[in-house]
């Protein structure tokens, strides 16, 4: 539980359970992710990392035979809720994967689709719109010149931005990053660390690292995940210098994992 009284909730789990058939990979999930804040969920490789943030925005739902159970509460609603209706949910809840994927379009065009799906703006507001978003991704010096050459051209780092831009355009409450830096360089995941402290200015940022530096770094609270369950969360200065729990601590000095 984040023990901060000043703190905000923005996504509350409550008993969140996930089956990808009858395998059971969340076992009672509880926690409060914080408005306005980066939390990073940790872990060993398939303790349940992703699943957990792809509850948050029922990317689960296209694939058959994949069920959550429990609640996840956005603004007095449960993101679980049948009836939920799930464009609206991913423009208040975006995602930037692993691996860059930019349209196959121009860099104008993939921060302009996305938006266009949800509003209707003059071209004079499209324009301001892209180049807000990619001010905001510290994009936009580097493309200001060649908006209409194709997103595909810009490099690994700067596709990652740009798919950060196309996520905040459509102005998400909760932007999740599943590993964003991963196939990075060390220099473009120092410049995406950067713009992640400036984002939660905006947004409430939950992210996926297998990276415990970046975890440290970045996150203001922290999740400790092993085998679907959650050994332990808290504020992020806590788990790394005074973990509750052995397991975590093992964790995160390297004795296992
Ligand atoms: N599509 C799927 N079908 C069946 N089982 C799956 C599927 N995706 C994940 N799992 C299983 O669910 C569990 C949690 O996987 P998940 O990908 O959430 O872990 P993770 O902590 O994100 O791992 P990693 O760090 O390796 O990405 C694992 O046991 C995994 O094998």
């Amino acid at each position: 539980m984040n023990t901060e009284t000043n703190v905000t909730p923005r996504v509350v789990v409550k008993d969140l359970n996930f089956f990808y058939g009858k395998a059971r990979a969340l076992k009672d999930i509880n926690l409060t992710i914080a408005d306005k804040k980066v939390t990073a969920f940790i872990g060993p490789s398939g303790c349940g990392k992703s699943t957990l943030l792809r509850t948050f925005n029922r990317m689960y739902q296209l694939y058959p035979h994949q069920t959550a159970t429990g609640s996840i509460m956005l603004d007095g609603c449960n993101i679980l809720d049948k009836g939920q209706d799930l464009n609206k949910l991913r423009a208040k809840v975006g995602m930037v994967f692993q691996k860059p994927t930019p349209f196959p379009m121009s860099i104008y065009d993939n921060i302009a689709f996305g938006v266009k799906l949800y509003e209707s703006l003059s071209n004079n507001e499209m324009d301001e719109r892209v180049e807000w978003a990619l001010k905001k991704a510290a994009l936009w010096t580097e493309v200001k010149d060649k908006l209409k050459q194709s997103g595909m051209s810009l490099s690994g780092g700067q596709q990652q931005r740009l798919c950060i831009a196309r996520a905040i355009a459509v102005k998400p409450e909760v932007l999740l990053l599943d590993e964003p830096t991963s196939a990075l360089d060390p220099i473009s995941t120092a410049h995406i660390e950067k713009l992640i402290d400036e984002l939660k200015e905006d947004f409430t940022i939950v992210i996926v690292t297998h990276n415990m530096q970046q975890a440290a770094r970045v996150s203001d609270y922290t999740a400790y995940m092993y085998l679907g369950d959650l050994i332990e969360f808290g504020d992020t200065s806590t788990v790394f210098t005074n973990p509750k729990r052995k397991e975590t601590e093992d964790y995160i000095t390297g004795r296992f994992g």
